[in-house]
């Protein structure tokens, strides 16, 4: 073996599988229909692998929502609520991913997270008190089977035991020893089917290894695999990590008796050190992961030749990915709008196939040829750098990145120009993306829809959406976001600096995905991107609108990112022009502008000791610099999607928002405990519902939640939100959600408890 990759993109070229779920979801197709159009998805992504000469394509790397969700099933951790629905194994499977709501049932959808740095979410696994761990893995084993019929031999890849366990949600006084053995049990009976089988290698990932690893874990680790691993007879176990180096489990790692492993040479910083100063076993095989998973870029040969030189006297290489391409889009081929000279400097997952055969054949047979090639394309100077822009980031000084005066005179000042009620109700912005808008969207971009005709469109429909929010009763408004395909590419198609693509989606979620703009030079913006819509929408109503922006930190992680310069730098050019947008929009008489940062906590890095130095320590400033210049009375907002900041907290009080929305409706709230405790200054909207799932929350149960943070927080600190946007859902479930969440906040405003006893001393309105 010489080459291999850690899975492949599963959603299909042309985000099929996205099409044909939304369709079964409707009930428009079978569940057989869909089985095809999965089929076909997985037997041309084995074949792609084959055709570059790829020994083991991988299986089992296809899901139909998440390999996470997936394992949680091949696991039977199925949730009694959801065995109860009495659905099928597919629906099952669906109701654990987005919830079912009919008339005799309710059920909500299982939390999803972030797959540690990535924009990929996965459904975290749940362990109760009911919980029995069987192995159920036929999934896998049909996968494999269907390979094989077609003349693949593949190599299974699942999610370890460790990272299982280390993932997964504990209730009711469980514990990892709860479950443990009967997990690493599960485990010995798919070794066992794989026996069965005559199955070559299984690749078990094991990203978890990349966090920071206490000595107690490194134990639970060993004890897993030092169990598992007498079972595995004939099959070859590669274990395979990614998104870092396993600094702290390395020496562990390499005692067990594990066939291959697998490291990461790319974002593990201390991967090539770990070798030199340990060695690697001379018994198994190095699955060097030296070509990018997670960005765009075309892989440079020469740089990764000598890493792979570096440790060729320790180990048997095989040319690896450093993590999965499902971080990828598919194919550079369907880009027929990108100019060539630029294209060329890009390979998708399809294109790094090429490259890890290429590499190979460099590393293992010294082709000359290749490396020159890539040499040239390496050496073409690709741009022309910005010196306006570099002297404005380098002449940035301390009062640039401070706003004034302090947050609590700034509150007094929006208080007395914005009238609003105590506990003041609003959105995140986004409304939603409905069939109607992303179809005129569409029609413009094909050239049937004119430029007038589209305006006049988004027009009328910011015109309809400020009308229903007013009749509903909101306190700030919002405009609705209907001329924005995303939050990102949106602003990424308006600034000079960026490249986007037409086909390249990346899964994010379920079947919704993303297509990331890429960063190509230095960023500027050569005019105003939101003014125009925020203004007409005021233009509408009494009532405040807020402005919409996304932050810099959030375009630039949902960017793929240039790797000639630093994120840093990059940042604050998108700082520079955020910033610039910020002032227009205060200068258009716009009283309330929110700047997203959902994806701040994201990029966090994986290890404790990197968020300072590494990322917090510019990513915060940048954050400020946005809206260091704005007058007192301006409103700032900012919203992250997730409640997981409980670890930076100052940090996020140190952006010095005026107010802040994140989602908390299907946390355990003790986000709202670490608020307190911390005495955390910014105003706080926690969603009071889950926006990710259609299941429409009733009054009482918002009321309960709003009820449960004011058990917590003052008053004067609460705003009342949804938990993200809404653009994923559909108007019906939306009207009827915002109608409860108005209720439910004018009944707590009007001291109405929980039991619907009107109590006047509880009443503050
Ligand atoms: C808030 N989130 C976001 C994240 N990342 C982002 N970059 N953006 C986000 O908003 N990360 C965390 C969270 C959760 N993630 C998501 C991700 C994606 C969506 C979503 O709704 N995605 C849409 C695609 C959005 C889009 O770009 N739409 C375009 C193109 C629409 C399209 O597909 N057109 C078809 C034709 C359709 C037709 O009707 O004929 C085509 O071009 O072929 C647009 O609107 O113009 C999705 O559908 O996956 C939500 C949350
Ligand atoms: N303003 C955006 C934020 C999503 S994270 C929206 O409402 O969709
Ligand atoms: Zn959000």
């Amino acid at each position: 073996m010489k080459k291999s990759i850690i899975a492949f993109p599963r959603i299909g070229e042309n985000r099929e599988l996205k099409f044909a779920l939304e369709k079964y979801f409707r009930k428009e197709i079978s569940e057989k229909e869909l089985q095809q159009v999965a089929k076909v998805i997985r037997l041309t992504n084995w074949q792609q692998q084959k055709n570059v000469g790829i020994e083991f394509p991988i299986s089992n790397d296809f899901s139909f929502y998440d390999q996470t969700l997936d394992l949680s099933i091949a696991l039977n951790a199925i949730p009694e609520r959801y065995e109860e629905l009495n659905l099928n194994k597919l629906d099952t499977l669906f109701a654990l991913a987005r919830g079912f709501q009919d008339e005799a049932h309710d059920v909500t959808a299982r939390p999803m997270k972030k797959w540690f740095n990535t924009n990929y979410h996965y459904l975290v696994p749940e362990i109760n008190s009911k919980t029995t761990i069987k192995a159920n893995f036929s999934k896998l084993i049909d996968e494999y089977r269907e390979a094989k019929e077609s003349g693949i031999e593949t190599k299974p890849t699942i999610i370890g035991p460790y990272t299982f366990l280390t993932l997964a949600e504990y209730l009711e006084d469980t514990t990892v020893e709860t479950v443990l053995s009967e997990v690493i049990n599960a485990y010995h009976q798919l070794l066992v089917s794989l026996n069965q089988e005559n199955v070559k290698w299984l690749q078990i990932e094991e990203p978890a290894l990349v966090l920071d690893q206490s000595k107690e874990k490194i134990v639970l680790f060993e004890k897993i695999y030092q169990e598992l691993l007498k079972h595995k007879n004939k099959v070859k176990v590669q274990l395979q990590t990614y998104f870092g180096d396993i600094r702290d489990s390395y020496t562990s790692v390499c005692k067990l008796d594990f066939d291959g492993i697998g490291l990461d040479f790319v974002e593990g910083r201390e991967t090539v050190a770990l070798i030199q100063k340990y060695g690697f076993p001379k018994n198994k095989l190095l699955f060097a992961g030296i070509v990018n998973g997670k960005n765009i870029w075309r892989n440079n040969y020469q740089q990764s030749l000598e890493v792979l030189n570096a440790i060729k006297t320790e180990a048997q290489i095989i040319v690896n990915t450093s993590c999965s391409l499902q971080h990828v889009p598919v194919t550079t081929k369907n880009e027929t709008k990108l100019d060539k000279d630029i294209l060329k400097h890009f390979a998708f997952a399809n294109e790094k196939l090429e490259e890890i055969s290429q590499l190979a054949d460099i590393y293992f047979t010294e082709n000359e040829q290749l490396l020159h090639q890539n040499e040239v394309l390496f050496n073409e100077k690709r741009i022309q750098e910005n010196l306006q822009l570099k002297q404005a980031i380098d002449h940035l000084a301390e009062k640039d990145f401070v706003r004034q005066p302090s947050l609590e005179k700034r509150r007094n000042l929006q208080n007395e120009a914005l009238h609003l009620p105590l506990l003041p109700t609003t959105t995140i912005g986004s409304f939603p993306q409905t069939v109607e808008v992303r179809r005129a969207r569409l029609n413009h971009k094909k050239g049937e829809l004119s430029s007038e005709a589209y305006d006049t469109f988004l027009e009328e429909k910011i015109r309809e959406c400020i009308e229903l929010q007013e009749k509903i009763g909101l306190n700030v408004l919002v405009h609705g976001e209907f001329e924005r395909n995303d939050m990102v590419e949106y602003f990424g198609e308006q600034l000079d600096g960026y490249v986007f693509t037409q086909k390249a989606w990346v899964q994010s979620y379920g079947t919704r995905c993303v297509k990331p703009p890429i960063v190509w030079g230095d960023i500027t913006r050569p005019h105003s991107m939101t003014v125009r819509w925020s203004t007409f929408a005021q233009d509408q109503t009494a009532k405040p609108v807020k402005g919409m922006l996304t932050g810099p930190v959030t375009i630039l992680n949902w960017s793929f990112p240039r790797e000639d310069i630093s994120l840093r730098e990059s940042t604050l050019q998108l700082a520079l022009a955020v910033q610039a947008e910020v002032l227009d929009l205060e200068k258009a008489g716009i009283k309330i502008i929110q700047i997203d940062e959902a994806a701040l906590r994201e990029k966090l890095p994986l290890r404790k000791s990197d968020w300072y130095s590494e990322y917090l320590d510019w990513a915060i400033p940048a954050f400020r610099l946005v809206h260091s210049k704005v007058r007192p009375e301006t409103q700032i907002h900012t919203h992250m999607c997730y409640s997981e900041f409980e670890d930076i907290i100052s940090s996020i009080d140190a952006m010095d928002a005026d107010v802040i929305s994140f989602e908390a409706s299907r946390s355990e709230l003790s986000i709202i405990d670490a608020l307190k405790t911390h005495h955390f200054q910014t105003l706080v909207g926690p969603g009071v519902y889950d926006i990710h799932s259609p299941r429409v929350p009733s009054t009482n149960e918002i009321k309960t939640q709003i009820s449960r943070i004011l058990d917590k927080l003052p008053l004067e600190q609460v705003w009342i939100n949804p938990d993200c946007g809404l653009k994923t859902r559909g108007n019906k479930e939306t009207i009827l959600s915002l109608e409860h969440l108005v209720e439910a906040t004018n009944l707590i405003r009007s001291g109405v408890n929980e039991y619907g006893e009107q109590t006047k001393e509880n009443a503050f309105v």
